[in-house]
């Protein structure tokens, strides 16, 4: 496909969004009845989707509207690429720009256009993250690194580097925690590569990483909120751990099995009606607004809403009381999300503290969105003051 042709696509799957579509599933849509476009063009499509979801109100104002159309204008523009050459109107391109649509805008100056969030999320940034609102609100505005963990039971960090570098993947040491790296080259050769199949490494987040390094001692682990196990399997590479897996929707399970071959290591899934107390830690990775993820599912932050988030709120406070009934007396009780709003995070913590005034919280730490990893949250709740 020319690059043109690849603008008209990603304008066509923002008109199916329009429609109501998710994103992956309009490019999901797209590339079924589009079998002759290549890996290299669907790539490059998806990135001319998510640069406008990212940037939505940057892109709206530089494209002087809110049609697919307006909105990949004004994307490429902030790009600076050559608009003329891209839609010339030729084979697939897009039909030239109108003598209106060739008109440059000022830059922005507005605050919440710069910050690329719908105008009731802005209170909680600034709440959330005081000074470094409106970087946090930049960062998600970029481009997700890709980040590896290595899975320390069977490589070290180096060994894995190296052995990515002979599959043409470049990577570098990820100082966020001791398990991470940073794929600098190649990731789009990661899936087929000989360590990623043997389960030498594994894609994971950065600050999911570092949440799972610190974690608490303890033989027994319960992964009570395990998804499809990026956390679990991170615990049961760790030394001295007996990993159970959890979540309410049993099906979010499903793959755990087979990675946990992968990786070489023991995780045992436990349907809800045979949970039974004794862990020393119960991980809950609380469902979250994603808040600290958005530069990768950048959809999301325009399709939560004030409703939802304070319902998010109710049920990561259920979890966290479900959660601190299965623990061992002397356990541990960590929260986590990978959210950078306080009323998902700290306030969550306080309002736990506030029902189970026996309780006190000896650990807690943010991660920031950056070269390192997401935006995460975590706390350890302990018995005891
Ligand atoms: C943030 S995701 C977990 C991601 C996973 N830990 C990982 O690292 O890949 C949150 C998960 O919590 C689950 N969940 C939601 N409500 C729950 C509840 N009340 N009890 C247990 N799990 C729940 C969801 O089904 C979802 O899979």
């Amino acid at each position: 496909m020319t690059p043109g042709a690849r603008v008209a696509a990603a304008i066509e799957i923002l008109a199916d969004m329009t429609d109501g579509l998710a994103a992956e599933q309009a490019l999901t849509r797209w590339a079924r009845r589009s079998r002759f476009a290549g890996s290299k063009d669907r790539a490059a499509i998806r990135d001319h989707v998510f640069d406008v979801l990212r940037c939505r109100r940057t892109t709206a104002h530089m494209g002087q509207g809110e049609t697919p159309r307006a909105l990949m204008i004004g994307a490429l523009r902030l790009q600076q690429a050559d608009l003329d050459a891209l839609f010339s109107g030729e084979g697939h391109s897009p039909v030239p720009l109108s003598e209106q649509e060739r008109m440059v805008p000022e830059m922005p100056s507005d605050t919440a256009v710069l910050m690329n969030l719908p105008d009731w999320l802005i209170p909680h940034f600034d709440e959330s993250l005081g000074p470094a609102a409106m970087s946090t609100a930049l960062a998600l505005q970029e481009r997700a690194p890709v980040f590896l963990r290595t899975n320390a039971a069977r490589i070290s960090r180096d060994d894995a580097i190296a052995a990515l570098a002979s599959e043409g993947i470049e990577a570098s040491v990820n100082p966020i925690c001791d398990t991470a790296l940073t794929v600098i080259e190649g990731a789009r050769k990661i899936r087929n590569s000989q360590p990623y199949l043997e389960g030498l490494v594994e894609l994971q987040d950065g600050a999911s990483q570092a949440v799972v390094s610190a974690l608490p001692t303890g033989r027994r682990v319960l992964d009570f909120c395990a998804g499809g196990g990026g956390k679990a399997l991170a615990i049961a590479a760790q030394p001295d751990r007996a990993v159970t897996a959890h979540d309410i929707d049993p099906r979010r399970m499903q793959d755990i099995a087979s990675r946990a071959e992968r990786a070489e290591v023991q995780i045992k899934t436990v349907a809800s009606e045979d949970l039974e107390g004794g862990y020393d830690v119960v991980l809950c990775d609380a469902p979250c607004s994603g808040s600290g993820a958005w530069r990768r599912s950048a959809e999301a932050k325009w399709t939560l809403t004030q409703d939802r988030l304070t319902e998010l709120t109710t049920v990561q406070d259920d979890i966290l009381d479900q959660a601190a009934r299965l623990l061992a007396p002397a356990g541990a009780l960590v929260f986590a999300t990978c959210s950078v709003l306080h009323c998902e995070n700290e306030a969550r913590v306080a309002a736990f503290l506030k029902r189970h005034p026996d309780w006190s919280c000896s650990f807690e730490q943010r991660f920031a969105v950056g070269a390192d990893g997401d935006g995460f949250f975590t706390a350890h709740l302990i018995r005891g003051l």
